[in-house]
């Protein structure tokens, strides 16, 4: 993809929550590389972008869980420098318990959730260390700080993408580059038709519309957010909680058995 533009790479473009982050970033003046399996709904996707807001949108097809789509993705991203923006938006989600799971539904959790997000990551990071600017915003979830019988693998994932995220603040913390987490709650996607618990579950106040939530996933990139719960409204539950997290943390820095916990002599 040639272009003069800033290209804002949007993975999981085809449906939901990535379909309107590809539509908020062309109304923002990015060209588009839109991402998915099926190509047919991100081509319709890129030709309305591409009318409404007169950017540049391309697609690639790709099973971000199969070794030669993800290394192919990974060389694009590593050899364009027009690539400055990068949503890790495609996820799955297989709830059930892991006793009556077949294993490879774990593993597909991991490969796109973990796997497929981290090598993304790396592949663009060179360039935007380069220029000291570029920005990724990582998809976690509500779930990545509680787990339910039925999200042992899907909560782990997205601890992962919490932690791997708020690392990275803290190693590019002085640089250009911005990468920010965002962790919705239960939001109308086609993610529940196959997640093994249907989106009826939920009560219907408790779910989110897909534009409310990135609209308010990139109000809070707008106002500085590193951490952007868009459905949570005091914003101070997360600073105590990660205040605390921060306090048991040190607290553990003993170097010696908890006196509940020690051997009597
Ligand atoms: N909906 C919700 O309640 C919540 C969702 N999230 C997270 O939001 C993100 C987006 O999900 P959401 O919009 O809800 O769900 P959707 O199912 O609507 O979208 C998922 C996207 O990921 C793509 N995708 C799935 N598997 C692959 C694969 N193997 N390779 C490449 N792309 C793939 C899908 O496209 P295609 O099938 O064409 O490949 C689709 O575009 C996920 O990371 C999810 O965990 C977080 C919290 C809550
Ligand atoms: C599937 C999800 O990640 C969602 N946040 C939920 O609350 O279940």
């Amino acid at each position: 993809m040639t272009s003069s533009k800033k290209i804002a790479v949007v993975t999981g473009a085809s449906s939901g929550i990535g379909s309107v982050y590809a539509d908020r970033l062309a109304q923002r003046g990015y060209d588009l590389l839109l991402v998915a399996r099926r190509g047919d709904r991100l081509q319709n996707l890129a030709a309305k972008l591409e009318q409404t807001y007169g950017i540049k949108a391309e697609t690639r097809v790709a099973d971000l869980e199969k070794e030669t789509d993800l290394a192919g993705l990974e060389a694009v991203l590593a050899a364009n420098p027009a690539i400055s923006l990068l949503v890790n938006n495609a996820g799955i989600a297989r709830l059930s318990p892991v006793t009556e799971a077949p294993v490879k539904d774990s593993l597909s959790q991991i490969a796109l959730n973990i796997t497929a997000l981290t090598r993304l990551t790396h592949a663009v990071l060179p360039a935007f260390k380069a220029r000291n600017e570029g920005v990724i915003i990582n998809i976690a979830s509500v779930l990545a700080v509680h787990a339910f019988p039925v999200s042992s693998v899907y909560s782990g994932t997205k601890a992962f993408v919490l932690n791997f995220s708020r690392g990275l603040q803290q190693e590019l913390a002085n640089t250009g580059i911005r990468v920010q987490v965002v962790l919705p709650a239960a939001t109308a996607t086609e993610l529940w038709d196959t997640a093994g618990m249907p989106l009826t579950a939920f009560p219907e106040e408790a779910v989110m519309t897909t534009e409310h939530l990135v609209d308010a996933a990139l109000a809070g990139f707008d106002q500085g957010e590193l951490v952007t719960w868009p459905s949570l409204a005091d914003a101070g539950h997360w600073d105590r909680y990660d205040a605390h997290r921060s306090d048991l943390f040190a607290a553990t820095q003993t170097g010696k058995s908890a006196p509940r916990l020690a051997i009597p002599s």
